[in-house]
């Protein structure tokens, strides 16, 4: 039954002008699952993120949230992009509260959820920070408060721990399993890295290149928390990478 699913997409099928990028692409992703998609450079993960969010129109197919057409007003999806989108005019608490203050809930909800949230992510005495003035590590865990703060039943990421060294992106990734478990959500991950496909992930789609098909769906069953020198973690990993072979 397509209504177990939180997202399905069908047949989604995306141009530019003559350049087909995604081709016939058909999955779905089960509600509160942690779904990482790796790909090729180039074939159009993005795109794939963007024509979910209606920033872009399909070519052709649909892609469906609770068994109806993704519709921005009725949905609730939260993205965080690989870029910082915090909003530089405001502090660090105006910024988890922006989405909050847009859905127009309640000032106490409003203060509770920040304040909350704010902790989880450790920056609770950076609140009245701009953005300017704190860490790249700081304002990617700023940009996952916020989107967790309302509460997303669909979160879209597109690369965020990218820029940031190996230790860094492991204490964020702890972060945000510990997030995604407690506010249960769904998540689509997106990422180069397979290493992190593989430590977050509950199912990883791999992506072939452009015109892009799905090349395999892998379930990961692994246990958490996870240990990268674990045999069973390494066989994974080899697996995906096999999978890929893009360099
Ligand atoms: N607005 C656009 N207009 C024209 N072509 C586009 C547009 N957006 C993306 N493309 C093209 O679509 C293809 C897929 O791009 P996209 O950025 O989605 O790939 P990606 O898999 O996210 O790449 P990367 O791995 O580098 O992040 C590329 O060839 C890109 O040039």
């Amino acid at each position: 039954m397509e209504n177990e699913y939180k997202v399905v997409v069908k047949n989604l099928t995306k141009k530019f002008g003559d350049l087909l990028v995604l081709d016939d692409l058909s999955f779905h992703v089960r509600k509160n699952e942690f779904l990482c998609i790796v790909g090729p450079t180039g074939c159009g993960k993005t795109t794939f993120l963007n024509s979910l969010s209606r920033l872009y129109d399909v070519t052709s197919g649909e892609i469906l949230i609770n068994g109806e057409a993704v519709d921005l007003k009725r949905h609730n999806i939260a993205y965080i992009f690989q870029e910082y989108s915090n909003m530089p005019w405001l502090t660090i608490r105006q910024n988890v509260e922006f989405g909050l203050r847009i859905k127009h809930m309640p000032e106490d909800y409003i203060k509770e959820q920040t304040e909350y949230f704010l902790d989880m992510v450790g920056l609770t005495k950076f609140q009245e920070y701009y953005p300017r003035q704190l860490s790249a590590s700081m304002l990617q865990r700023a940009s996952i408060a916020r989107a967790f703060a309302v509460r997303p039943e669909v979160l879209l990421m597109d690369e965020p721990y990218g820029q940031l060294d190996v230790e860094l992106r492991f204490k964020l990734e702890d972060e945000l399993i510990r997030l995604w478990r407690e506010v249960g959500t769904t998540v689509i991950f997106i990422t180069h890295n397979i290493e992190e496909a593989v430590y977050l992930s509950e199912r990883i789609l791999v992506l072939t290149n452009k015109p892009t098909k799905i090349k395999a769906e892998i379930p990961n069953s692994l246990p958490r928390p996870r240990d990268i020198a674990a045999p069973e973690f390494v066989a994974l990993r080899n697996q995906v990478t096999d999978l890929i072979k893009w360099w």
